[in-house]
């Protein structure tokens, strides 16, 4: 056997064997993961509470006890009009925390321009692109760019367009991403960020969330996760 023809089964017994987290903020989420992965072993599935605090605080406990290889955050989430629709699926390029930083009578600074850190975590390119090509050869809808985490989920117009004129490149929002790339980083641990989509980022209307149709799609979504990460 050449080199080469080693080191890629040697990658790929790796892969087979690997560990992944996968971390939910609420039930209903996690178990519709855990119907799309069907029992696959390399899938431990548990609850990270919503909002980046828990999430990051429950990631840390579970990563310090025992060993993964890929920590992913998943869910449903809200995503931006003209980006990502009700029943999208959308992966992360960034996972930024969108409400990091300070307000001022000029806008908003990041914790970056104030000079204490980054409100930005990169996902593991090689596991991004290998999901992002595996997830757009279905038939899937799926889009692809940052998803910004917020304590506080929007609820006007004005605030929907402060952060879309902020992050054009943004798809989608949602509660827990930063808190469980954090974690994951702090492991030395690569992390992705999946999420369906269940409302748009607007005027709030909870009554117009579409959680039963975003959690089914979740299941597809896992139910292909399985198959690309393969
Ligand atoms: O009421 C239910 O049955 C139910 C079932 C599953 C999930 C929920 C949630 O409310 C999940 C909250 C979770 O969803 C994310 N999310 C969804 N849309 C948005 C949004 O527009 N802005 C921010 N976050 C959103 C978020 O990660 C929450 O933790 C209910």
């Amino acid at each position: 056997m050449d080199t080469l023809h080693k080191k890629k089964k040697s990658i790929r017994s790796k892969q087979k064997d690997q560990k992944i987290l996968v971390m939910t903020a609420v039930a209903a989420e996690r178990d519709a993961f855990l119907r799309g992965v069907n029992g696959d072993p390399r899938f431990d599935v548990r609850l990270a509470g919503v909002g980046p605090a828990a999430a990051a605080a429950n990631t840390a406990h579970i990563l310090s006890g025992d060993g993964y290889d890929l920590v992913i955050s998943s869910g449903i989430a809200g995503g931006f009009a003209h980006r990502a629709g009700v029943g999208s699926i959308v992966i992360a390029d960034k996972i930024i925390s969108a409400d990091l930083g300070a307000e001022t009578g000029d806008g908003f600074l990041s914790i970056d321009e104030l000079g204490f850190g980054s409100a930005t975590i990169a996902v593991d390119e090689y596991r991004f692109a290998e999901v992002a090509a595996g997830m757009k050869k279905s038939q899937l809808p799926v889009h692809t760019g940052s998803i910004l985490t917020l304590s506080t989920i929007t609820g006007t117009a004005a605030t929907a367009a402060h952060l879309t004129a902020r992050y054009p490149d943004a798809v989608a929002e949602a509660m827990e991403g930063f808190g469980v790339a954090q974690a994951a980083y702090i492991f030395q641990l690569p992390a992705i960020e999946i999420r369906t989509i269940s409302n748009l980022v607007g005027p709030r209307d909870r009554s117009n969330w579409k959680i039963t149709e975003a959690l089914q799609l979740l299941e597809q979504a896992s139910s292909l996760l399985k198959e690309v990460l393969s």
